[in-house]
């Protein structure tokens, strides 16, 4: 896929919880109409409330065997029994828009971005900047129940991950920044300065 300055993607990683969704939202927000978020395909059913081609492209285990055949996904990947990917198709179709995709992808999904040779912005995030596992784990804990979208399994599940999404970080370097989301106003303001720096060209 051809890159250019106009179209470096901006994948944001992190473990569930850390405020990803609610950084994303912050760009939209303030830079309207510039960014456009890159809907996944999955092989899972569809939540209560959740819209096809919205929060995610859903479709059947052929369905997405077929667009693995056809190189039809810049990364891809099982979780459980369920597969997840970013779709050529959905990066044309936001480069077509002439808008700079927004990735919501894990370190393993950064990282096959980052092989192919994507130009992105990939950004980290962290809960605190503590080693501790049990406070990343409080921390996060602490988020998803006050956010309230998933039951406790799911939540326990969702911070048993977070381990090893961080350590996967570790052992990874080329993200171009890390973000400790401590405090989410100071957070937001680093990333703005991040997006002014990195996309300077594209807002003008
Ligand atoms: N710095 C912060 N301090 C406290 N709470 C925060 C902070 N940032 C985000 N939150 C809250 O934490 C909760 C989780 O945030 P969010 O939904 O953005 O996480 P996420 O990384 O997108 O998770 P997932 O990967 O599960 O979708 C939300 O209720 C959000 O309002």
């Amino acid at each position: 896929m051809e890159s250019s300055a106009s179209f470096r993607p901006l994948v944001v990683v992190g473990p569930s919880g850390v405020g990803k969704g609610t950084l994303i939202k912050k760009v939209f927000d303030k830079y309207v109409d510039k960014f456009s978020f890159s809907v996944s395909y999955t092989t899972r059913d569809p939540r209560e409330g959740e819209e096809n081609g919205v929060h995610y492209h859903f479709i059947d285990h052929e369905q997405f065997q077929k667009m693995e055949d056809e190189d039809g996904f810049i990364e891809s990947c099982n979780v459980h029994t369920k597969k997840y990917g970013t779709a050529v198709c959905e990066l044309d179709r936001i480069k077509s828009e002439k808008k700079i995709p927004v990735l919501d992808i894990d370190v393993q999904g950064a990282t096959k971005v980052n092989s192919k040779g994507i130009d992105s912005v990939f950004i980290f995030i962290k809960p605190t900047d503590s080693e501790d596992i049990e406070e990343v784990r409080k921390i996060l804990s602490d988020r998803l129940h006050g956010r309230g979208t998933e039951n406790e399994e799911q939540i326990q599940g969702r911070i048993d991950q977070a381990a090893g999404e961080i350590e996967a970080f570790q052992n990874s370097d080329f993200f171009t920044y890390t973000l400790i989301n401590d405090d989410l106003e100071k957070t937001t303001e680093r990333l703005f300065e991040i997006m002014e720096k990195e996309y300077e060209q594209e807002f003008k």
